[in-house]
């Protein structure tokens, strides 16, 4: 029999003694943060504990404790590796990270995560543990209470903050301080709503308002590829582009409206024998080729370029990172992309 067998069989037990089994991996950010007593400023010390959940066992992980700007795709890969090893023993998982690049982390989780794992969700805070208002505890306490919900099952990887549910593909940090700090086009995909309290014990009222979507899931062994993204502004004339291709295995550009850039940049990315994917700066909608002038998206197009979908540039990046790492070539990328297998 193996480890996973013996604790999912432990699990099986529980479950019959009404008893459930909840995994919080903690990876630092500034729910787990204070401010420094040397005055350097707000750094991750301390993970924060769950508020009092009843009939819950309790599992606690911390694979690595980062601000958000340090984690690196191949922490987020480990993590994935911590959460398929221990999810058969559980029936939920959260993830506490850090809001910056918490978006990020919950994309690769989507991207590479099998199926069957229970249900994880990826929570943060927006203030510290030392603030007043410390927005840590309650989105814990949601996220945990999501994660344990039977319908959260099979919707993949979601975020949970401020009581809002969102898809991975779609989420992504849209203020840099207010509390509301998660959105992204179309929005959330559920919402969770606190009932009882720390005496009763906690409850919560979810509601989906989507119905779970099959996803392909990516299996590589290592996250190896260069791939590097470049911001489009009105004047660009492709400063940097070359290096970037020179030294990268793919590029993503976040490029201008439905995936523009300047003339300067078609000669450029006609040249380029590598996958460059055209994502776009706006905060929402998709990339659509269908300008004809010198950098217009159907120029762009016609010259090689993979057009992003819906996906933001960072979360292009991901993806293309994952293809370029399990040895797909620029034509399966393509297909990957214009398929919407992500
Ligand atoms: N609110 C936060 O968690 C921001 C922090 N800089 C981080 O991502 O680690």
């Amino acid at each position: 029999m193996t480890g996973a067998e013996t604790t999912g069989a432990a699990r099986a037990q529980d479950q019959a003694r009404g008893q459930r089994r909840l995994a919080v991996i903690h990876t630092g950010g500034t729910i787990a943060s204070r401010p420094s007593p040397d005055g350097r400023g707000v750094v991750p010390q301390t993970a924060p504990s769950v508020p009092g959940l009843r009939g819950t066992q309790l599992r606690e992980y911390q694979p690595f404790t980062l601000p958000s700007p340090h984690v690196t795709p191949a922490h987020m890969l480990e993590l994935a590796r911590l959460i398929e090893e221990i999810g058969p023993g559980h029936d939920g998982i959260v993830v506490t990270h850090g809001t910056d690049t918490l978006e990020e982390t919950a994309y690769l989780l989507h991207l590479v995560l099998p199926a069957g794992l229970p249900p994880v969700v990826l929570t943060g805070s927006m203030r510290h543990a030392g603030e007043v208002s410390w927005d840590g505890p309650g989105n814990l306490l949601d996220a945990a209470l999501v994660a344990l919900d039977p319908q959260t099952a099979g919707r993949g990887p979601l975020v949970a903050f401020g009581g809002d549910l969102f898809d991975a593909r779609t989420v992504t940090k849209v203020h840099t301080s207010a509390v509301d700090a998660f959105g992204g086009s179309p929005g959330p995909i559920g919402r969770a709503d606190r009932t009882g309290d720390e005496a009763s014990g906690y409850g919560a009222q979810v509601h989906y308002f989507a119905t779970p979507e099959p996803r392909p899931t990516y299996a590589p062994a290592a996250l190896a590829a260069r791939v590097e993204v470049l911001y489009a502004y009105a004047g660009w004339q492709g400063e940097g582009y070359a290096e970037a291709a020179a030294r990268a295995d793919g590029l993503v550009i976040a490029a201008l409206g439905t995936g523009n850039l300047p003339p300067e940049l078609l000669p450029l990315i006609k040249a380029t024998g590598k996958p460059v994917v055209i994502a776009t700066r706006t905060h929402t909608g998709p990339i659509l080729p269908v300008y004809g002038y010198a950098g217009g998206g159907a120029t762009l197009v016609a010259a090689g370029a993979i057009p992003a979908s819906f996906l933001n540039a960072h979360k292009a990046r991901l993806l293309l990172l994952v293809l370029l790492s399990l040895g797909l070539d620029r034509e399966e990328i393509r297909t990957v992309f214009a398929e919407g297998r992500y």
